[in-house]
């Protein structure tokens, strides 16, 4: 049966998912703070800013008016940077407390909250009162928006604690290009989704140095272990690690030109600044918050991080980028397991 799906969030990301729910046949409505983005995603279906060459759903609405979108909707998707969820979310709460509603709750956010440390979902959780929603399901694994537009065959995980909620998601979005799965490890997945931007930074990082596979394997590899590690210290299945949100999305992320943090990794291993970087890419590079988030929890916990330690001596303490790379290997020999 067709639902009322409210969108929050019209970047890459917020925009391809409100357009596969609108071609799975749901009625649609794509919410952004910017009118001009949302005039021209009205009148001439495009989203240039964002995602070029591709023309959006007919059916699909856009609106700069978030009590529009949201009236009446079954579920609300929200698909914001994690600067700017709990911001959104707060905005949504208390919509939805003066329209009395208690929508299905679903984000797609990858990253720590910068000094809480905490998941995207423990922000909706706070600001969105218990009363005004249901579940909240965290929608995550490898999924670059470009090649979900050309309908490259695709496949993420639902998480939820409870599995009805995730097992709603799975419907919704499910297609013939489009494979959700479920879990209920809310934990894993966002821990996940959030640390493996660390790792696609260093691995572009030693693409742009000019190191080759072995390389990246045993940066891509060592990195999972510190993943689970953190999320293992905060109460993730381990298991999830190995899945979709885990080493799938560290897989895309890490090898792919299309990730932000890939190429601001490969272009800071060129020689470019922090600052150069992010004032070019034009979109979000959440590794570059989660870093810091991740490097000081990971203090905090007594978590031996060292790859996050080298990316966030890079990216906050100036530190060259051949001299943090070539230092991970100078480090004292370990077990593979420890
Ligand atoms: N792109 C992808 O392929 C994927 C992205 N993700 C995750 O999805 C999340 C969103 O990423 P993505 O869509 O790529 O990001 P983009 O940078 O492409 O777009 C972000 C969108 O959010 C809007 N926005 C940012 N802050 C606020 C705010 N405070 N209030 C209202 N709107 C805001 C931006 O508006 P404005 O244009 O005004 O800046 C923009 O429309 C991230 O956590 C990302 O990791 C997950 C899977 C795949
Ligand atoms: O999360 C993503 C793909 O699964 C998107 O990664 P980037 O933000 O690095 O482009």
């Amino acid at each position: 049966m067709k639902k009322k799906i409210a969108v929050l969030g019209a970047g890459s990301w917020g925009s391809i998912l409100a357009n596969l729910l609108a071609e799975n046949g749901q009625d649609v409505r794509l919410w952004s703070h910017n009118e001009e983005q949302v005039k021209i995603l009205n009148i001439r279906h495009e989203n240039p800013k964002y995602i070029t060459d591709f023309k959006f759903e007919d059916e699909l609405k856009a609106t700069s008016d978030m009590e529009a979108a949201v009236k009446g909707a079954q579920v609300v998707l929200i698909v914001i940077p994690t600067k700017g969820l709990r911001e959104v979310s707060g905005k949504l709460g208390k919509l939805l407390a003066k329209l009395g509603q208690q929508p299905l709750i679903v984000h797609a956010t990858k990253g720590l909250e910068q000094n809480t440390y905490k998941r995207p979902s423990e922000m909706i959780a706070e600001e969105i009162d218990a009363d005004n929603r249901q579940a909240i399901v965290v929608l995550s694994g490898p999924s670059h928006a470009e090649d979900v537009a050309r309908h490259d065959l695709t496949s993420v995980t639902a998480a939820c604690t409870d599995l009805i909620g995730a097992q709603h998601v799975q419907a919704l979005f499910s297609n013939d290009y489009f494979r959700v799965y479920t879990n209920d490890d809310v934990i894993g997945a966002e821990f996940g989704a959030a640390l493996k931007n660390i790792v696609a930074i260093g691995a572009g990082i030693i693409h742009g140095l000019g190191y080759h596979d072995n390389a990246k394997a045993a940066l891509i590899t060592r990195g999972l272990t510190e993943i689970r590690r953190l999320g293992v210290a905060f109460g993730a299945n381990p298991f999830t690690f190995v899945g979709l949100s885990g080493v799938g999305d560290l897989i895309v992320t890490a090898t792919s030109t299309n990730s932000r943090n890939w190429r601001a990794g490969n272009e800071l291993g060129q020689g470019r600044s922090l600052d150069d970087v992010m004032e070019n890419m034009g979109m979000v590079i959440e590794g570059v918050y989660t870093t810091k988030a991740a490097y000081e929890l990971s203090q905090q916990r007594h978590v031996k991080m060292p790859i996050t330690e080298s990316i966030y001596q890079v990216l906050y303490e100036h530190k060259d980028v051949k001299v943090a790379i070539d230092g991970l290997m100078q480090r004292e020999v370990t077990s593979e397991l420890e």
